[in-house]
């Protein structure tokens, strides 16, 4: 069977100092994982580096088709003078597998001003248009890097909905966040990083049984 995505003994260097790994994960079936770690621990450089941003130093990085995963990076990706009513269009134009009719739903669904310029959107705003715009790409594979990390808790749960009704249900969607325990119930898996290693993968739902999934990942991180 194909996996949605195998990393094999992956190692990718950041600056002098920093090296992640060799890692080697394989994820088979659609779901959301949660990707944790202290600051610094190497997730941004994960993501990155699973699509295509960064240099692999050696192993191998394995999707369906040979497709690069759909990358919501950590920092705002929108021209700030673009209106947000014309960004379906713009992004239509720059990617290939972008589907202007699920975003221009998307931004009608989060209640967006389409007058406003993206430069004078709310940084909570900001994310949610970046959030919805990558959902509107299609993909087997969905890196989300720190999607919610400036929105209220209201917010919050409006874009836990978002990525509910919007990501397609064969998709593998990577979420790194350091909010557990608001978005507990978006996991059917979790792999927390350590210092650029693997230091636990386990089901969100074998950590309901006992501890909460958050207890759970704080215990490892401090026994680390
Ligand atoms: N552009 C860069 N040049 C050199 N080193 C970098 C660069 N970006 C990050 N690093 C280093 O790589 C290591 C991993 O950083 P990374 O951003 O991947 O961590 P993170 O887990 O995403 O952290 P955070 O939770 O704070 O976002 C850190 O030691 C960091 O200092």
């Amino acid at each position: 069977m194909t996996a949605l995505l195998e990393l094999e003994d992956l190692v990718v260097s950041r600056g002098r100092r920093f090296r992640l790994a060799p890692l080697t994960i394989r994820f088979d079936t659609p779901g959301v994982v949660g990707l944790f770690g202290h600051n610094g621990a190497g997730k941004t450089t994960l993501l990155k580096a699973l699509a295509g941003l960064l240099p692999l130093r050696s192993g191998s990085v394995k999707t369906p088709g040979a497709a690069l995963p759909t990358l919501l990076p950590d920092s705002p990706f929108l021209y700030t003078f673009l209106r947000v009513g014309s960004v379906p269009d713009v992004l239509g134009d720059y990617f290939e597998d972008f589907d202007r009719d699920r975003a221009r739903s998307i931004i009608n669904s989060l209640s967006l001003d389409t007058s406003k310029k993206v430069g004078d959107l709310s940084k909570g705003m900001e994310e949610q248009l970046n959030l919805g715009m990558t959902l509107a790409r299609r993909s087997s594979v969905y890196l989300l890097d720190e999607p919610l990390a400036a929105v209220d808790p209201v917010t919050r749960d409006r874009m836990l909905e978002l990525i509910g009704q919007h990501r397609p249900a064969d998709a593998l969607i990577i979420v790194s966040t350091h909010l557990i325990a608001g978005l507990e119930p978006l996991f059917d898996e979790c792999v927390v990083l350590h210092d650029g290693r693997m230091l636990l993968r386990t089901q969100a739902s074998q950590a309901s049984s006992g501890q909460s999934l958050e207890a759970r990942i704080k215990e490892a991180m401090l026994r680390a």
